[in-house]
């Protein structure tokens, strides 16, 4: 029986000016890379954050391994491996000097040398930080994120700004820690991403759930869709397919 990593229900999160979450109910399997996807502004973040126990939500419960990151926040960041989207480190400092250093922070780390190679980084695993491209950059900071073994990896936005073939490497590289039994939670704008990638996923728009199921499963479910993009345009407010990429 396959048993369920994250757990969320009826999350509700408001800001000063602006209900980010309105009502956001959705179960991630243990071991799927599961998708969530909207329009800019439609609440994918702050989902996320509340999952990650970095932000306190105003209603609704999570909980992450049987664990609730509302109440125990600690608990739940020791087995979740987050991605931040802009990590600041000494510019001296090379690939594999920044992530042995954040290995030394965990009692079970990954294999470094072997983090590398599957992010593609073996021939930049002794340049420093600052000459990276951005693509390069924004590889690190997916291995920062796996560095500790996590049972969960939550990643927000992860390809923004590689280019075709390095996101593939990329997709290459979190299938492979699916298939070493992490869950994987995952923030795109990318609909091919999101067709190519995602076991199941869920379209907020708005702050609600529109949509929830596996691609192949919402795109039968919408007339006349043959992507999941038509998906996206036929079922959020977004006017234009270009919106997703703003
Ligand atoms: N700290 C904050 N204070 C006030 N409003 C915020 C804050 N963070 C986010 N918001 C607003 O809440 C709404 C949801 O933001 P959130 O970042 O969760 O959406 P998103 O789906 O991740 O958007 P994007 O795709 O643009 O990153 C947006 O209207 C945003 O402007």
């Amino acid at each position: 029986m396959t048993s369920t990593a994250i757990q969320v229900r009826n999350l509700r999160k408001a800001y000063p000016t602006k209900v980010a979450v309105a009502d956001v109910s959705f179960d991630v399997r243990a071991g799927e890379i599961f998708g969530v996807l909207g329009p800019n502004g439609a609440g994918k973040t702050t989902t996320v954050e509340c999952v990650a126990g970095l932000r306190q939500a105003d209603g609704g419960q999570i909980t992450v391994l049987g664990v609730d990151p509302q109440a125990h926040p600690e608990a739940v960041r020791a087995r979740v491996g987050i991605q931040f989207q802009e990590i600041q480190l000494r510019d001296k400092i090379t690939v594999r000097e920044a992530l042995a250093m954040f290995a030394a922070f965990h009692a079970d780390p990954a294999d470094v040398d072997n983090l590398i190679a599957m992010l593609g980084l073996t021939d930049k695993a002794h340049a420093r930080f600052k000459t990276l491209s951005g693509g390069q950059k924004q590889r690190v900071s997916i291995a920062l994120a796996l560095i500790g073994k996590p049972d969960v990896a939550i990643l927000d936005e992860m390809t923004t700004g590689l280019d075709p073939q390095a996101r593939r490497d990329v997709w290459d590289a979190i299938r492979a820690v699916r298939d070493a039994r992490t869950t994987v939670l995952l923030v795109t704008h990318f609909m091919e991403e999101a067709e190519r990638l995602c076991d199941r996923l869920v379209l907020l728009d708005a702050g609600r759930v529109v949509a929830e199921g596996t691609p192949a499963d919402l795109i039968a479910a919408t007339p006349e869709a043959t992507s999941l993009e038509d998906v996206f345009v036929a079922r959020t407010a977004a006017q234009t397919p270009r919106h997703v990429f703003a």
